[in-house]
């Protein structure tokens, strides 16, 4: 199928995406269980019931309450599951792998984040095809997953985001304040207040976490790996430069909604 609109359904935001001239052209974020603003955002892209509509998510209960609203109003959403990523997809005719040219061989694939295997998905089609990708994101959790030029996702890496960084500081801790992310680039090499200084070793537990792992992966490939961001804080990432030498470094904070259309093209 072609889709008209993504949707990724986040930990902390649902963010639809209107799919124009093969591409995702806009984006919208919304908090979850948020039918008031979903209803005001179908005229303002021209959403009749004929739209097409590709949906994924990792909370399964949010993505059902968006599901069941789309089915009220009309709409008929097709869900991107994991099973379009197994490996034990043969296509007979194409005497080859699936249509996507992208399978996971990760040990269950059924438990891993289907937003990881998206963004994975949409770093191995823009990456040039002899170089593997990584796909970074940076929301509520940060990931990175690492595929092969072959289109194999071998796995990755899941740790705290941000936010619950900041958060878990103040929660389980008597003296430290939560503090608001400001998702920018360091400068500073010390904070000299509370509030720095705990801003200043999340930006750097950010920031070395993917310096270090991509650092391992690219010690590993032939050529130098290409890179792509995303995620609601990956503006930590603006200007930085990687210890690894790699093809390239791209933000893009569609990917994983790309990577949903991408994904859909598998879809019947
Ligand atoms: N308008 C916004 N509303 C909420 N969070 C925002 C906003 N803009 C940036 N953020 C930041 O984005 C983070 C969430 O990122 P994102 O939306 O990518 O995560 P998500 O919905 O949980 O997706 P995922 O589950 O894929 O990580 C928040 O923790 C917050 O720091
Ligand atoms: C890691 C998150 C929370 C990132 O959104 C999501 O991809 C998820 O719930 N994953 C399930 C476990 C896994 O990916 O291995």
């Amino acid at each position: 199928m072609t889709p008209d609109v993504v949707v990724d359904v986040g930990n902390s935001r649902i963010k639809w995406g209107w799919c124009r001239d093969g591409r995702v052209a806009e984006m919208a974020a919304f908090v979850h269980d948020d039918p008031v603003g979903w209803k005001r955002q179908l005229p303002l892209w021209n959403l009749t019931p004929s739209a097409r509509w590709a949906v994924a998510g990792v909370v399964p209960a949010e993505v059902r309450r968006l599901c069941d609203w789309l089915s009220s109003r009309g709409f008929e959403p097709q869900l991107i599951t994991n099973e379009l990523f197994f490996d034990d997809d043969w296509d007979e005719e194409l005497d080859g792998p699936r249509s996507l040219g992208f399978v996971t061989r990760v040990d269950e694939p059924a438990r891993i984040g289907t937003d990881r295997l998206l963004n994975a998905l949409a770093a191995r089609d823009r990456a040039p095809d002899t170089c593997s990708a990584v796909a970074l994101s940076v929301g509520t959790a940060i990931t990175l997953d690492f595929v092969e030029p072959d289109g194999t996702h071998v796995g990755g890496a899941i740790l705290p985001g941000p936010r619950l960084m900041a958060k878990s500081l103040r929660d389980y801790t008597a003296k430290l304040p939560e503090i608001a992310i400001n998702p920018v680039l360091p400068t500073a090499v010390w904070g000299a207040n509370t509030e720095d200084a705990i801003a200043l070793g999340i930006a750097n537990a950010v920031l070395g976490a993917a310096d270090q792992m991509i650092w391992d992966w690219a010690a590993r490939c032939a050529k130098p790996p290409w890179v792509f961001a995303t995620g609601g804080d990956v503006g930590y990432f603006r200007g930085f430069v990687f210890t690894a030498d790699l093809g390239g470094f791209v933000i893009d904070p569609h990917l994983t909604l790309d990577g949903i259309r991408l994904a859909a093209r598998a879809l019947p």
